[in-house]
């Protein structure tokens, strides 16, 4: 299975002065996390990392240090995340059916995770690792009134991965490029062409380290984890 990390954000609500994927977790870059559950998955055997330039000499520091045993593959990316997704779709290898996309800032999501969602091609041409919404959600008017309140049973919050048919996933982002159409995942692509998408259990832990609150929430996590697996080796032979 192939797997893409799109990895070119500049982390502007995290206040960061670079790519927050190279904010420290547990004594390891958050990028590296993404990594490690990445090469412990069972169905992932490439891993292409979306990620600006100017970044790559950081990333394959962090690479050398992880020394994973998978192919990866560092790739341009874009202005936008979408802009990054399409980049990488572009550079997957000729023989890529399937693809899973996964946030580098979802570095909590676990390698069985990964696994799951591997799995969930036998079911989906396109699914979401996706949690039920806890909140009562609102939908607001430009007053900032309350216009309505969708039905709570029914809304999920997607996370990554997502997993797409290499080919449909490459027509609707082309699709999106013709139209103007900006999207924030690649999912909402893929609805847009009038193409399923199927719900994948997500785990609840698999936050998108976004903010310094989830920068805390993800130490306390991971800490917890790691008290939990002992001296286990970060990288399963
Ligand atoms: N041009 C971009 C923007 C985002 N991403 C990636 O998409 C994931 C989700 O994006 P987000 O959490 O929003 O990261 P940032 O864009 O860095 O955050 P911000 O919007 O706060 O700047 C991240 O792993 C990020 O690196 C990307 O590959 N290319
Ligand atoms: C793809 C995603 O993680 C699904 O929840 C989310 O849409 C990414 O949003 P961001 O603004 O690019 O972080």
């Amino acid at each position: 299975m192939h797997l893409l990390i799109p990895a070119a954000g500049m982390g502007k609500r995290m206040g960061s002065q670079r790519n927050k994927l190279f904010l420290p977790l547990q004594k390891q870059p958050i990028l590296a996390w993404t990594l490690i559950a990445a090469s412990n998955a069972i169905a992932i055997d490439w891993i292409g990392i979306i990620a600006q330039p100017y970044d790559w000499e950081d990333i394959q520091e962090i690479l050398d240090s992880l020394n994973l045993s998978k192919p990866v593959q560092l790739i341009a990316g874009g202005d936008t995340r979408q802009g990054s997704v399409y980049n990488g779709l572009q550079a997957l290898p000729a023989n890529a059916v399937k693809v899973l996309i996964h946030d580098g800032a979802r570095c909590l999501a676990t390698p069985e995770l990964l696994d799951r969602c591997a799995r969930a091609f036998d079911t989906w041409q396109g699914f979401v690792a996706a949690i039920p919404v806890k909140d009562t959600i609102k939908i607001v008017d430009a007053d900032g009134a309350i216009a309505s309140t969708p039905d709570r049973s029914q809304l999920w919050a997607a996370q990554t991965p997502q997993g797409f048919d290499v080919q449909l996933l490459k027509e609707c982002h082309n699709q999106g490029k013709q139209s103007g159409w900006e999207v924030t995942d690649d999912a909402a692509l893929f609805e847009k062409c009038g193409l399923k998408v199927g719900i994948v259990e997500g785990e609840e832990t698999n936050l998108k380290v976004t903010t310094p609150v989830d920068l805390a929430l993800a130490e306390y996590i991971l800490q917890q984890r790691n008290l939990e697996s002992g001296n286990k080796p970060l990288i399963s032979s």
